[in-house]
């Protein structure tokens, strides 16, 4: 009898009521997959990989547990990695919506169903830990021939679940091996690290959701109490339960004979029929006070330790704008944007020299913000002046800039005037809009960056001045040069130091910026804000002409529209809803990506494939057309 016989054997005798060595869960789900689901285990099936459009929609539906489980999945590949384990984050249906692995093995692991898009439910798949998981809830380890299915016998999976605020099922962690030793004990360590997983992800998604309440995090021992705890449930003021980390608390409650059958019974339960606490004491039980003090205790006796975090607790927000340390407002202004990187770089060694630099790029980029994060980044003490070139009536500016002496002038103030250049000394002057600057007066400047000196209108005595000089334009300098309206060698002076900042469509990081710009409302508003999905893509898609001036003036309006905090696409302004981008339109944004497929895969938040896919669409019918 070969071993794919002697295992359908082994499944129908216990089918038919025998006892077996194989663990409960083993055996519960073979139990299943004949009686519930009616699966043959004689039926081999290859591992079923859902199509790209149906993964992207359980893709979208998991987004935002995909993006907090980021971190602790990619701390955990980093640990077995080098045996071979691949790393799959099923949805609640049993389906791979994120995927670490090793692309070494890419055609071995996608073959096998150790891949993203794989469909483990266990009524398709037949036994298999991500399937066995799902209907026990509990952690599983599916052991070579624990699969029903003759296909899957090779592979090894462990499994743990991770449960949303509520205790419902949100995901299944999932560990794989295309082979392993024979021996289920070699396992155990796989098993610990998904369950240490799991909660961490619990852990950060009941921190992440829950902005305006109290966060208690619990732990059997003082030591690891603020960095690692083993649970932690959110309060509302009142003190009553409004979410927690199921499997943290499941553990600790089997362990401590606390929590009671179905810790999920405890959602909207004041917070004193688990502890002798009341919500006025929380205080006491945050960071500062000495950890192996902050001990709770449920009828008299100690329970366990706790930590607090409130509300307003610095660890659980984003560093505002406003709180960014001066010095650190260069690294600030990126998340993760290659161009912007360097660019970042080039400014902190041009500012820590007095260099005249140059700023270009579209309007409402950040020029301003770059100008003065330079000014910030290594501040002297002076300060830091913006003055608009073009909004200035030009016969002002040069009075403006370079101020007067006593009665210069018929209407001029009688003890003269301080100019704007002289105010700059020993900070920064900000020359936005330099295009704009008259000729004459162009002339003038030069003497500041190359005399270090200006003459106030009326008089003939130069004053000395130090300063930084950043100026900026969203306008080809060199074609005013060719024009003649802007000199030459001013421009030279200028150009040496040029910084030229990305428009947003072109940015690799513009999600990173989307969360900030989405925060930094919040902490404005003293709400919370999120945004779906769909509002996400559609800003995505959309070009940007206003680059991050009209991102920020969107998320206002659309904030200000939303009622419960969820920014919607209904909230966006009319421009940005327009119908999906049309095929003509796709190679439009790749020629604004720099043909980069990758930047406008990401814009458009779908893989690689597909923007190829549609390009060759889109260019088969320009040739048509
Ligand atoms: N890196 C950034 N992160 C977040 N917001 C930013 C960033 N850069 C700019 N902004 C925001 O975008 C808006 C436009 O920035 P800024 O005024 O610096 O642009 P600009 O290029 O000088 O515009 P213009 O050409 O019209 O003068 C501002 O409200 C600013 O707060």
């Amino acid at each position: 009898m070969n071993s794919i016989d002697s295992h359908v054997k082994e499944i129908e005798r216990v089918a038919a009521g025998e006892q077996s060595h194989r663990d409960p869960c083993v055996v519960q789900s073979w139990l299943r997959c004949m009686n519930e689901y009616k699966l043959d285990p004689a039926n081999a099936q290859d591992a079923y990989i859902v199509p790209d459009a149906t993964l992207r929609e359980h893709q979208e539906q998991a987004e935002s547990l995909i993006r907090i489980s980021r971190a602790g999945l990619a701390a955990l590949f980093d640990q077995i990695a080098a045996d071979d384990y691949v790393l799959l984050l099923s949805d609640a249906r049993g389906v791979a919506v994120d995927y670490l692995g090793n692309p070494r093995l890419d055609r071995e692991l996608r073959r096998a169903g150790l891949y993203l898009g794989a469909d483990w439910s266990e009524n398709r798949a037949g036994t298999c830990a991500v399937g066995a998981c799902m209907v026990s809830r509990e952690p599983v380890v599916i052991h070579q021939d624990d699969h029903f299915d003759p296909t899957h016998t090779p592979l090894t999976c462990t499994a743990a679940p991770i449960f949303d605020t509520r205790g419902e099922l949100a995901a299944v962690l999932d560990i794989s091996q295309l082979s392993s030793p024979i021996a289920k004990t070699s396992q155990r360590l796989a098993l610990h690290l998904a369950k240490a997983t799991a909660r961490r992800i619990e852990m950060a998604n009941l921190v992440a959701r829950t902005g305006d309440e109290w966060v208690l995090r619990l732990s059997r021992t003082p030591d690891f109490l603020d960095t690692a705890p083993d649970a932690a449930i959110s309060l509302d003021g009142a003190g009553r339960i409004t979410g927690l980390t199921l499997g943290g608390l499941e553990s600790l409650g089997r362990s401590l004979g606390f929590v009671g059958n179905n810790p999920q019974a405890l959602i909207g339960q004041p917070i004193s029929t688990l502890f002798d606490l009341d919500v006025d004491e929380l205080p006491y039980f945050m960071r500062g006070h000495p950890a192996g003090e902050r001990l709770l205790h449920a009828n008299g006796e100690p329970m366990l330790f706790a930590s607090a975090m409130s509300p307003a607790d610095p660890q659980r927000v984003v560093v505002p704008v406003a709180r960014v340390p001066k010095k650190e407002a260069l690294d600030a202004m990126s998340h993760g944007d290659t161009t912007m990187q360097s660019l970042q770089a080039k400014a902190a060694k041009l500012a820590a020299r007095h260099i005249p630099i140059l700023i270009q790029g579209e309007t409402g980029s950040g020029k301003e913000v770059l100008a003065r994060a330079i000014h910030d980044s290594c501040n002297d003490g002076g300060r830091f002046v913006a003055v608009n070139c073009a909004a200035i009536p030009e016969h002002l500016i040069e009075s403006e800039l370079f101020g007067y002496v006593p009665n210069a002038f018929t209407g001029a103030a009688r003890k003269g005037k301080t100019g704007l250049v002289e105010s700059a000394a020993g900070g920064t002057l900000f020359l936005d809009e330099i295009g704009d600057m008259p000729l004459a007066l162009q002339t003038r400047l030069l003497r500041v960056l190359s005399e270090n000196e200006i003459v106030p209108v009326g008089g003939v005595e130069p004053k000395q001045v130090e300063l930084r000089l950043v100026s900026a334009t969203h306008r080809e300098l060199k074609t005013l040069v060719a024009d003649g309206v802007f000199r030459e060698d001013l421009y030279y002076r200028l150009n040496a130091a040029t910084l030229s900042l990305p428009p947003l469509r072109a940015r690799e990081d513009f999600d990173g910026l989307l969360d900030r710009l989405v925060d930094d409302l919040g902490r404005r508003y003293g709400e919370s804000y999120r945004l779906d999905i769909r509002a996400r893509r559609l800003l995505r898609a959309y070009a940007w002409p206003g680059n991050l001036r009209e991102m920020q003036n969107a998320l206002e309006v659309a904030s200000a529209l939303s009622d419960d905090g969820v920014i919607r696409e209904r909230h966006l302004p009319d421009t940005i809803r327009q119908p999906a981008s049309t095929e003509p339109d796709l190679l439009r944004q790749l020629e604004q990506c720099d043909g980069n497929v990758s930047a406008l895969a990401r814009r458009l938040g779908v893989d690689r494939s597909t923007v190829h896919r549609r390009l060759k669409r889109s260019r088969q019918s320009a040739t048509q057309h």
